[in-house]
This record gives C-alpha cells, structure tokens and sequence, in this order.
C-alpha cells in the first residue's frame, strides 16, 4: 500500500501522527528499517553481554566446555550486530529517500494546487525551501529517530529482563531513571518547535533574498543597490545566527541533563552491585554481565532523547511541508460540460482581491473567430479578466462562459484544451527553442513546429539564429529579446491547437521590427481563432474587429476602434497617452 501525499486526512492532526501515517505507506521498508535497527542494536547488545559473561566465567576459573560456547555466540552476534548496522544504513537511507520521494510529489501538487492564484504572498525562494530543505530535514526522523526509537523500547526492555533474571535490585534501582530519561527532549518540546519555526523561517527568509538577489541582479546593479542589498542579505543572515544560537543553547541544555541522568543512573546501578556483592547478593561472576546490561538498559534510550532534542527543527519542518501537503485548491474541478463553441461571455461578473473590489459587473462577449481587444487604464482589470477566463481565479458572482457553458461546468483539463493563453512574461524554461515550442504538443512534428512558427512570424529569426531551432533559450529565454519570446510563447500556444487564443500583449516597448513582426502574427490568426487581446499598443487596438473598454473595474463602452474614436472622450484619450492602454 503506497499512501499518496495529499491522502492524509484533513483536519485536525498531529504532526507526528501525520508523519507516521506516511511511514505506514511503505510498511515493508519500514519493518525492514525496525528489523535491520534491531538486529543491529540486539548484536552488539548481545555480544557485549556474552564478553562480560566470559569474563566472569574467567574470573572464577570455569573449565573450556562452559566458556568455548559463549566465546562463538559473542563471535557470531558481534558479526550479526555489524551486519545489522551496514544494513540498516543501507535500508533506512531507502526507506527515508522514498518517503521523501511522495513527499516532493505531494508538495509540487501542493504548489500546483495553490498555484497561482493561492501563493501570490509567498516568495518562490520560500516555496523552494519548503520544497528542498523542510522535506530534507524529514530524513533525519525517516532514515534516523523512528526506527532507532522502537528499537530503543525492544533493547533495554529485554536487558531489564535479562538483569532481573539476574538480580531484580538492579532493575528496581534503574526504574526511575529510564523515563526520567525519555522524557528530557519534551521538557521543552513546545520551546523546541517555536525555536525549529522560527529557525526555518529565518531560513527560508534568507533563501527567498538570495534568490530575488540573482533574479533582480540588473536592477540591483542599475540602481546601484548592492550595498543595500548585501546589508539586507547581512540582516537575514544574522537573523539566522541568532536564532541558530538559541536553538543550539537549548539542545546543549538538553544534551547535558541527559548526560547527567544517565550518569547518575550508572553510578547508582554500580553502587547498588557493590552493596549486593557485599550482601551476596550477586556473584562476583555475574559482575561484568550486570554492568554491560545496565548499558544495555541505559544507551539506547540517551541515544534516542538526544537525537530526539533535535526534532524541534524536524517537527516545524514537519508542520510546514504537511500544510502544503494539505494545501486546497481554490478552484473546484467537478464539470463534466464541453463548450459548444469557442465564444466567450463576461455576464455581470464581479471579483475582488482580498476584499479590494476589481471587477464591478462586467458584461461583454467575444464571438467565435472574432477579436476583441480589452483596454483601459493601467490597474482598470484587464489582466483579471484573462486570469478569470483562464480559471486561475474564481468569480465571485456572476458568471464567465466558454461555449455557452459557465467554466465550472467545464473539466480543468478540457479548459486549456480550449483555450492557449499567452501572458505578458511568457516563461520559457532553459531548453532548445524546439523544447520550448513542444510544451504546446509534445508528439507536435518538426513540420507542425515550423509551421506554428511561421505563423507566429517566428521561423525566419530561428533559422537565423546559429543552431536554428536547437538554440538554447537562456533562463527565462534571456538570449532573446523581449519580442522574440513574445512570439514564440505565441508559436507555442498555436501549436497547442486550441480554438481559443488569449494573449496579454507585452506593455514594455518591443523595436520596430518586432512590434511588425507581432502584427503580422495577429493579422494572420485573425478569424481562425476566436482572439482576446489584452492590448496596450493602438496598432493592435486597431487590428481588433471590437473593442472593450474598462475603467475601474467597469466596462466603460465596447464597439469598434472607430465608432469608440467618434463618441467616447475617455477612449480618444487613453490611446493618446503613449503605451497607457
Ligand atoms: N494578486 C493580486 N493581489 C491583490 N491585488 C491584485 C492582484 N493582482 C492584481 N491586483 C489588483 O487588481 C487590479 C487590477 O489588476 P489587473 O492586473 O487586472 O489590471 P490591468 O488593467 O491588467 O493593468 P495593467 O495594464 O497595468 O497590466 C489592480 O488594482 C491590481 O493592483
């Protein structure tokens, strides 16, 4: 049984609970992890043990034929003890890594989920930490505490028997300190978890600055900001110092009050055998034995609450990947519609960002095969209009409609079938410019590759560029200009078929050659796709067979660039202002 990341119930949980209901999901590495844990534990445990039982049958002088067994048992499991520890390393390590394995899976889905409306307050750099660093920090409870803790119930409770068997003072007298022991690290395990949130949090602050540092490194250097920015980075930086210090003062702390109570218990146990001796009570022969089971009793579960005072990081690490794992998606996916068609319709549709109202009551529609340019004032809503279209938000009344049918109606999947969208930031990942065009239609041939091109009006500047269509697009498509990325997300999105194109036209000014170039393209799609244009340029405004005004959430007029020319003032002025549409 493999227990999928996001199948963990929701609600209200504990986040070991949580933890360990994961672990269930790969029971047969787990109970090899706990076997391999106490093979090798019990092997060493055992093997000492018959050494110390040697050297007592030795002290009294006992003849070859007692000691000649005990000397091949402890032989034999202080093999089977290294055995065990070699293959516990190796067992534990694949029982961490395929847990961690679900894990990344279910944090990516988790982002999916949110994405991308849900996480528009996270920084990436956080998201990656919690994707990288919190779900790492897992393998030390995975591959570490949760098979060395059962082990370190099994282990002493069988040397306690052992030294009962022997002599039941010396149980009696170490019964306090055990869970004395045991319970150090929760002593101040609430203490723990705040200082593990704040630690991580200090981390992931500082992994979110480096990496907006590197993504923003032009504009650092155009404004000459990197003294700022370093001492930005430095505040960071000793914000995680502090709060490393305290985390490690803590477990210092922790780490000594263990030392002591297991010294405390040694020198009882040693004490109490002197005296039994003394009475007789134990046999010089059974001296050495007794002190290696009080070992016995004793180490593991030190071992266990040391290692266990430094889940505090573990268990806020813990907290962080299952709230992503548990993340829900804004947007229900339960229709089982088609659209009819591909025309679209705005019908009183209101939206609002954090209360902040954004859309108003805005109604237009988009025919089949017709372009319609959205336009207005910056900040007037045109992009949420995409972003509704899109799906990546959802209205909060009224309805948007795809075919004829509202797009709740309609499969996520079936969706973007429908409709390509290509944004203002097209992303294009560090790939050949084929890889990058293949996101549209993987199993797309080299001729449908070109041919989306060409009608992107962007065969001619591949083919220019030294390895054609192999070039390598750079991070985000840094070797190539702004224009050239426009028009091959717009390659991209053709490729991909949909009888839908809804593009968010780049607002920072292109060079005149490509500024023709994405007319050209535009002037080509015109009737073969039903167009929405978010438009910022008059050339494309005028292209468009409508034209939707917006103005602080509100449709303001909507007609053609000519009959808007001749009666709206609003309008005449907005395309007067260079690049305000
Ligand atoms: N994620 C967000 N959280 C909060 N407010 C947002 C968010 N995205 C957009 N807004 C706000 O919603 C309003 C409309 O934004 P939108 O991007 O739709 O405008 P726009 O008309 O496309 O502007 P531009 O032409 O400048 O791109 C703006 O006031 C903006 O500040």
């Amino acid at each position: 049984m493999k227990v999928n990341a996001h199948e963990i119930p929701q609600g209200p949980r504990s986040t070991w609970g949580d933890l360990l209901r994961l672990s269930a999901g790969q029971p047969r590495l787990l109970a090899l992890t706990i076997a391999a844990t106490l093979i090798a534990q019990a092997g060493m445990v055992t093997s000492l043990a018959l050494g110390a039982w040697l050297a007592g049958l030795a002290l009294t002088g006992a003849p070859e034929s007692l000691w000649q067994p005990v000397l091949w048992g402890m032989l034999v499991s202080a093999v089977a003890g290294a055995g065990g520890r070699w293959w516990q390393a190796h067992i534990s390590h694949a029982f961490a890594f395929a847990l961690i394995e679900t894990l990344q899976v279910g944090i990516y889905d988790g982002l999916e989920r949110a994405a991308p409306g849900g996480l528009s307050d996270t920084r990436s750099g956080e998201q990656a930490n919690v994707a990288l660093n919190d779900a790492q920090a897992l393998e030390h409870f995975f591959a570490h505490t949760l098979a060395d803790t059962i082990a370190a119930v099994v282990v002493p409770l069988l040397a306690l028997l052992a030294l009962a068997w022997i002599q039941p003072w010396l149980t009696l007298v170490l019964l306090p300190f055990l869970p004395t022991l045991t319970s150090v690290p929760f002593w101040l395990g609430e203490r723990a978890f705040r200082q593990g949130r704040e630690m991580n949090a200090a981390l992931a602050g500082l992994n979110a600055e480096v990496i907006e540092g590197i993504e923003a490194r032009r504009e650092i250097l155009l404004f000459n900001q990197e003294a700022a920015w370093r001492a930005r980075l430095g505040q960071y930086l000793a914000r995680l110092k502090s709060e490393q210090r305290r985390y490690a003062l803590r477990t210092g702390a922790e780490q000594g009050g263990i030392e002591l109570i297991q010294s405390l218990a040694l020198i009882t146990a040693l004490v109490a055998s002197a005296v039994l001796l003394e009475y007789q009570a134990l046999a010089l022969a059974q001296v050495p034995l007794s002190v290696v089971l009080v070992g016995a009793a004793l180490l593991p579960l030190a071992e266990v609450a040391r290692s266990a005072s430094q889940l505090g990081a573990v268990r806020a690490s813990a907290a962080r990947v299952l709230a992503l794992l548990h993340q829900r998606s804004p947007i229900q996916d339960n229709g089982q519609r088609l659209p009819k068609d591909a025309s679209i319709e705005f019908n009183q549709v209101v939206f609002a960002h954090s209360e902040r109202p954004v859309l108003q009551g805005v109604n237009f529609r988009v025919e089949t095969g017709e372009m319609v340019a959205l336009v207005g004032p910056s900040g007037s809503g045109k992009t949420t209009c995409a972003n509704l279209l899109m799906r990546f938000y959802e209205v909060q009344s009224g309805t948007v409609k795809l075919g004829s049918e509202d797009l709740r109606d309609i499969p996520l999947s079936e969706l973007r079938h429908w409709i390509a969208w290509v944004g203002q930031e097209a992303y294009l990942f560090d790939d050949s410019i084929e890889g990058n065009l293949r996101l549209g239609k993987p199993e797309a041939t080299q001729q449908e590759i070109e041919i989306a091109a060409h009608q992107a009006q962007a065969h001619d500047f591949i083919q220019a560029l030294p390895e054609g269509y192999q070039t390598r697009c750079g991070a985000n498509g840094a070797r190539l200009s702004g224009g050239q990325r426009q028009r091959i997300a717009i390659a991209r999105a053709l490729l991909s078929q949909a009888p839908v194109l809804v593009m968010d036209e780049a607002s920072s000014s292109l060079d005149a050659d490509s500024e023709h170039a994405l007319q050209q393209a535009l002037l080509a799609l015109r009737g073969q796709y039903t167009l929405l244009v978010v438009a910022h340029r008059p050339s494309t405004i005028a292209q468009a067979d409508r034209v939707v005004l917006l103005q602080d959430g509100c449709i303001l007029d909507q007609g053609s660039h000519e009959q808007l020319l001749h009666r709206c003032e609003q309008y005449v002025q907005l395309l007067a202002q260079p690049a305000s549409a």
